[in-house]
């Protein structure tokens, strides 16, 4: 399903669906937050306890107050200060741990939310995305939604404090010059409304750009041997470099914007402070003000702009958020594999394919299983042999529910597909792929990967029945040998053997089982076909075969061509048919 697809309604706003997140780690997250609330109430006693400082010592010797008094006035005045400062310091100090502990604790919760979700979506939300992008994507909207937990929301909410705080005291400063100033807020109010929303919009953009230059690097590095081969780590190079032209075209874009945004801001909050001291300035003349207050307006006032000139940053740290909160999002709304059906149910090993049609999503013009009728008895093996592109790997996705026929029914003994829980379903059924990609860890892991908790002796048995013993006790470190990214430090044979090994420690009562079609050398072909008849012994097994020696060896035949099966029947009986099996033969095609 496309990402972009409308969804249904949604129930929060993004930064209180933020919150949520933040609440789960309440009990961190709120103290951390009272504590910011008064240490940015206490940052107000700076510009008083400054006030106090200047003005009262003008106002004094204006009156003409005794210096002594004055001096020992600011004494007490500067000890209260420095007071308050050790106070606001040593609260800063769990505040801002606190902060960082509620704030990445909750960004743990939401990816850990969204890796599950991920993991639960159907394969035809993979087929939709470019291999990496999704992962790039992710990561670069977790790490705005991180900016903003770890700095945004504390910063607003110490400039919110601050800037209802400076007001009030300007207000009793004097509510005359507050008037002149706040006349500019409606101004930048109305200017963060316009180039916000153009700030959002640009920054989706970057983010899209700059993770598709991630997609770049992720596939040529995964398939960096092919790079190398074709020697085409220029031109790797090169299309790297257009992805970050793209990025930085569209981040000046956004850059001229907020760089413009933010000379307006400057201009607007520095003009406002000068024209205010200014009338201010006429005021004492005019005796309207007293000095002490007139200090106290200016100081509060530089608070204030500060506070205020940092929320055009903060906004727009917002609104990128909620740009990436909504692409998250999108991916936690898409529905997941379906989680109904019963899972008691033990499969004996038959299965039916009847009338089945089935077309990719993504394709929807090509039929890619038409009308496909076959049945499986316990314990048979069956090969499935045709072209390339005839639709056998397809039937195996089918049997393993990654996808539903569009038409007909996948039965398993009796019981209908659809009824049978994805979890029960694939739990039974085991597969050896053709191209077997192995995890980064150990030789134990990958085959315990088959049935996670099994026990060392298990493994151990599991390996010897696959042919995989000997070769992993040779290695100098046996079972706990890391096997390199997806395995590469291990031979095909040696992956598949342990392939082999994972399905054994599995023991499905149905196999699924794609031939590799590159050659191994005889002793290794020899190792793994003796490996694959004890997997298979037992047990139904469908078999995509490209080896007349498989095909010979299965009870039924089933030959694909174009989506149907045009044929089947045993090996002697298609030969004996004359028909498109026995020009598959004759090609070499099984
Ligand atoms: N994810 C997909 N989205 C769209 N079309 C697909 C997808 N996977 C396969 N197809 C198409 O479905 C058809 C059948 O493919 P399938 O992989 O089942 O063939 P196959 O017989 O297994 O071929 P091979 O032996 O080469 O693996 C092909 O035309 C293929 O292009």
């Amino acid at each position: 399903m496309p990402l972009s697809e409308p969804k249904a309604k949604k129930p929060l706003s993004s930064h209180r669906w933020v919150l949520s997140y933040l609440m789960r780690e309440k009990a961190v997250f709120l103290p951390s937050l009272a504590a910011l609330f008064f240490t940015a109430v206490l940052s107000l006693a700076f510009p008083y306890f400054l006030k106090e400082l200047i003005g009262n010592p003008t106002d004094a010797m204006i009156k003409g107050v005794d210096p002594a008094i004055i001096l020992e006035k600011s004494n007490r005045i500067v000890l209260m200060l420095v007071g308050t400062l050790a106070v606001q310091s040593v609260i800063a100090f769990f505040r801002v741990q606190g902060f960082i502990r509620s704030g990445e604790a909750a960004l743990n919760h939401l990816r850990r939310d969204i890796f599950a979700h991920l993991v639960k979506l159907p394969i035809g939300f993979y087929h939709e995305q470019r291999s990496g992008s999704l992962s790039n994507r992710v990561s670069a909207d977790l790490g705005i939604v991180r900016d903003t937990l770890l700095n945004a929301v504390p910063q607003a909410v110490r400039h919110s404090v601050i800037l209802v705080g400076g007001l009030v005291f300007i207000f009793i400063s004097s509510w005359k010059l507050s008037f002149i100033m706040l006349a500019s807020v409606p101004v930048v109010v109305l200017a963060i409304a316009f180039f916000g929303r153009k700030v959002r919009g640009f920054s989706r953009d970057a983010q899209d750009s700059l993770a598709e230059a991630g997609t770049v690097i992720e596939e040529s590095t995964q398939s960096i041997a092919d790079v190398k081969a074709f020697g085409n780590e220029t031109f790797e190079a090169r299309r790297y470099d257009r992805a970050l032209d793209r990025f930085m075209d569209v981040t000046l874009r956004g850059a001229r914007h907020r760089a413009a945004f933010l000379s307006f801001i400057i201009f607007a909050l520095f003009g406002t402070v000068a024209f205010v001291t200014w009338f201010g300035a006429r005021m004492y003349a005019h005796g309207e003000i007293g000095w002490t207050n007139f200090a106290a307006f200016i100081l509060f006032s530089i608070f204030v702009g500060a506070s205020l000139g940092s929320f055009p940053e903060i906004i727009s740290q917002f609104q990128q958020t909620a740009g990436a909160t909504d692409r998250l999002r999108e991916i936690l709304d898409t529905p997941t594999e379906r989680a109904t059906g019963r899972s008691d149910i033990r499969l004996e090993g038959g299965l039916s394919f009847e009338g089945v049609n089935f077309r990719y999503p993504s394709r929807p013009d090509v039929l890619v299983l038409d009308d496909i009728r076959f049945d499986v008895r316990p314990g048979q093996r069956v090969a499935l042999v045709g072209p390339s592109g005839a639709g056998k790997s397809t039937v195996f996705s089918l049997i393993l529910g990654f996808h539903a026929p569009e038409h007909g029914r996948v039965s398993f003994d009796d019981a209908d597909s659809s009824d049978i829980s994805l979890a029960c379903l694939r739990g039974q059924l085991g597969i050896v792929p053709q191209e077997v990609l192995l995890f980064g860890g150990s030789i134990l892991e990958n085959i315990e990967y088959g049935r996670p908790g099994a026990s060392r002796e298990e493994i151990t048995r599991a390996a010897e029945m696959a042919n995989a013993h000997s070769f992993i006790s040779a290695l100098p470190s046996g079972y706990d040998t890391l096997v390199g990214p997806r395995g590469t430090k291990l031979s095909g044979g040696q992956r598949q053997r342990i392939a082999i090994a994972r399905a054994i420690l599995a023991n499905p009562s149905i196999l699924l089982l794609d031939e590799a079609t590159s050659a191994l050398d005889s002793e290794s072909e020899r190792q793994v076909n003796e490996a694959l008849e004890r997997l298979m012994v037992g047990r139904t097994s469908l078999v995509i075969a490209h080896r007349l020696s498989t095909v010979r060896h299965a009870d039924k035949i089933l030959v694909f061509s174009h989506g149907k099966i045009v044929e089947s029947g045993s090996h002697e009986e298609l030969l004996a048919r004359d028909g498109t099996y026995k020009l598959l033969v004759e090609t070499q095609l099984v």
